[in-house]
């Protein structure tokens, strides 16, 4: 690809200018995905599809268009673009790691080692083959325990298996002992081998994971939004350690669920976030429950945290992660993954729905049609939970708030009072109807 050919909007077609030129505005997208993202592109006033290398101004691409082209491409001021150059860093298995464990051997270094346990949300991991003999130091410790093994690039539950015994990972040993050098086109994928939570919070005798969605506008400063609604995935089957080769007890992803048996396309293998918060409140208590979605929140802020200084910052990009939470049987949140591609296809209408709103709504903060003062809390179903520091909201009581927190606690709180907070901040463009 030539220098400039897939290059932002350029020369004097500016979006300002034809604003000002023509009294009318346009924004020019481009979107190789032909999920929910395209419905709301499609449906979004002023806004017009271009075409192969026709110009844009807002880039809806995948990572792969990204590394192909972001480094030949010139873009200008106002150009948006969904992902990070370096986005890998927060989202490959491997390297999300390594950044939280030097994240948290310096807060160990300056704030000291209670700090640094406030980072074990993570369940240990290694990579291989290059960690192999570390892990088997850990393995050895912890005898009779489950790993599970995950190819570091890999989606959709591929590649994935469980194991207790260290002859089911030997082809991850002999790579391991050759030096880096040697090693050529026929060594083993890089994986990580990760702790099993064996003790997952179970409901109805099956396992599920959350998806909960943080959008980053900027990493210099840190500024993160999260949004409101998310939803629960559950298993198909029961839950039971006794089965470590059946893909529907312990994979909750819904790319392996949908291929259960039994699986119902009618009613899917979700819950909304509100539902399980509802669920979890009647079995516990709301502090408890408070505190299980603090302690989710605080997941998010660490982890964004130990890529701040990583992630090259770039005023023209921004970042819609997908973050993956397991809760164990304590109401402990775990870490599992996070993911810059996050599924926008729907398996239901009403995961259809929420991919929609979730959509209309990043775009409302990205903020391509500069209707925004800058100084919102709430957008949409998005609540800002850091600006460069802890954001808090005026309702809600700062006494429930531990300001060594970070947070604002307000995750996955009120979704009823979204469309009002909608039509509020959607001031209508010159010419248009009130959406
Ligand atoms: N350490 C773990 N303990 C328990 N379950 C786990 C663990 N890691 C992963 N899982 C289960 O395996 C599923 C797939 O894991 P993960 O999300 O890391 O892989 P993936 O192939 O990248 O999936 P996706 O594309 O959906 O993100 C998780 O949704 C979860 O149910």
């Amino acid at each position: 690809m030539s220098k400039n050919k897939t290059a932002g909007f350029k020369g004097p077609h500016s979006l300002q200018k034809r604003r000002e030129g023509e009294g009318r505005s346009c924004v020019r997208y481009k979107c190789v995905l032909t999920n929910t993202i395209q419905d709301v592109l499609r449906q979004r006033p002023g806004w017009v599809e271009v075409k192969d290398d026709g110009e844009w101004d807002f880039n809806w691409c995948d990572v792969s268009w990204l590394r192909e082209n972001f480094d030949h491409s010139y873009m200008e001021e106002h150009v948006r673009i969904c992902h990070f150059r370096n986005h890998y860093e927060l989202t490959r298995k491997n390297l999300m790691v390594k950044n939280l464990k030097r994240y948290r051997k310096m807060l160990e270094r300056e704030a000291g080692p209670l700090e640094a346990s406030k980072c074990d949300f993570f369940p240990r991991t290694f990579e291989l083959p290059s960690e192999y003999h570390l892990f088997v130091e850990e393995f050895k410790k912890t005898a009779g325990s489950t790993w599970i093994m995950k190819p570091v690039a890999r989606s959709q539950g591929k590649g994935i298996f469980l194991f207790r015994k260290l002859k089911d990972i030997m082809d991850w040993k002999k790579d391991g002992s050759r030096a880096e050098e040697q090693r050529d086109e026929t060594q083993v994928e890089s994986y990580v081998a990760q702790r099993y939570i064996e003790n997952p919070y179970l409901i109805g005798g099956r396992k599920f994971d959350l998806r909960v969605y943080v959008l980053v506008t900027s990493y210099i400063p840190l500024k993160a939004w999260l949004y409101r609604d998310g939803f629960a995935r559950f298993s198909s089957t029961r839950f039971s350690l006794s089965s470590l080769d059946d893909q529907y007890v312990h994979l909750t992803n819904v790319a392996v669920q949908k291929t259960a048996p039994d699986y119902d396309p009618e009613k899917g293998c979700k819950w909304q976030m509100q539902q399980l918060r509802r669920y979890l409140t009647a079995v516990h208590s709301s502090e408890a429950v408070e505190d299980l979605f603090r302690d989710i929140d605080l997941i998010f802020i660490r982890s964004l945290l130990s890529v701040h200084k990583v992630i090259i910052n770039d005023k023209h990009c921004f970042e819609l992660y997908g973050y993956d939470i397991l809760l164990d049987h304590d109401l402990k949140p775990w870490l599992i993954e996070v993911n810059a591609s996050p599924s926008l296809t729907a398996s239901s209408q009403e995961d259809y729905s929420l991919k929609f709103c979730l959509l209309e709504d990043t775009l409302h903060v990205v903020d391509m049609e500069a209707r925004l003062s800058g100084s919102e809390k709430r957008v949409g179903g998005f609540d800002l939970m850091w600006n460069d520091g802890p954001v808090f909201r005026e309702d809600v009581a700062l006494e429930t708030l531990d300001t060594s927190c970070y947070t604002a606690n307000t995750h996955l709180g009120c979704v009823n009072d979204r469309e009002k907070q909608l039509r509020q901040f959607l001031k209508p463009l010159p010419g248009q109807k009130r959406i």
